[in-house]
């Protein structure tokens, strides 16, 4: 498969930023700026306390609501958790899981990543699964090894039926924030190992049929040469999802 036949995505990571004021103020001028296209899907992840005023002003739009996290369990007493059922309760169809800052700040394992990857998937909702390496990992030359165990622990047992309901997102933890992006190369390399690693683990079409984002200071001034790439097919945004204009930008150069 061609990377034509997979509809790219560009999903806004807004991360801990926009109180609810903020959040309708920002949702309300994407839903005038970003373009609707049937070449690509757009997907903004405010924060757990925005998700509700944001799905309401985005709704009858071509933009999608996503969170930043769950909790894999149904309902009890999980104290500031937020369950697969209260995402779809404000038409949540997506999920940031396995983020490097939740993998480092608050100690989240491959095993959390992937019971709520099981979690997601039977409630319906979409997994952008997060992968990456330290600077660290990539200076001893073991990028690719890394981020290929750790595709392997998150998508154990996992059963993939319809494969655009499975997101992959590659962002290099040096690249986040820092204004130092990946080369586009650098992208494909790691990019084409987790699509390898998806054929090891699901089969040659399943894997095809995966969306592979790219995640590190993605901007409008370089995500057309990411998306040039084979296996990159799209980009999880974080700073430049909080302005509308350059998420609207990177929305149109994906669409072109
Ligand atoms: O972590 C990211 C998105 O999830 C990337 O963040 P930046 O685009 O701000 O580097």
């Amino acid at each position: 498969m061609t990377q034509s036949k997979r509809t790219r995505l560009i999903a806004g990571n807004w991360k801990m930023n926009n109180d609810v004021p903020a959040a309708k103020e920002l949702a309300e001028a994407l839903v005038e700026q970003v373009p609707a296209s049937d070449a690509v899907e757009v997907v903004i992840c405010p924060p757990t306390i925005d998700l509700a005023c944001t799905s309401h002003k985005i709704a009858g739009s071509a933009i999608k609501l996503g969170a930043q996290n769950v909790y894999w369990e149904a309902k009890g007493a999980y104290t500031g958790e937020t369950s697969c059922d209260m995402l779809k309760s404000v038409d949540a169809t997506y999920c940031i899981i396995g983020h490097s800052e939740r993998r480092d700040y608050f100690h989240e394992t491959d095993e959390d990543i992937n019971k709520k990857a099981k979690a997601l998937m039977a409630a319906g909702i979409t997994p952008i699964s997060c992968c990456g390496e330290s600077l660290e990992v990539r200076e001893a030359g073991k990028h690719v090894e890394f981020v290929v165990d750790q595709i392997k622990k998150d998508t154990e047992g996992l059963e993939i039926t319809d494969p655009s309901k499975y997101v992959v997102a590659y962002e290099p933890i040096w690249a986040i924030g820092t204004g130092k992006t990946a080369t586009a190369a650098d992208a494909q390399e790691v990019c084409g190992a987790i699509r390898a690693t998806l054929v090891e683990v699901f089969g040659q079409e399943t894997a095809d049929g995966i969306r592979i984002l790219y995640g590190g200071s993605a901007k409008p001034e370089n995500i057309a040469g990411f998306l040039a790439e084979e296996d990159v097919d799209g980009a999880l945004v974080g700073g430049a999802s909080l302005v509308a204009e350059s998420f609207a930008a990177m929305v149109e150069k994906a669409a072109e």
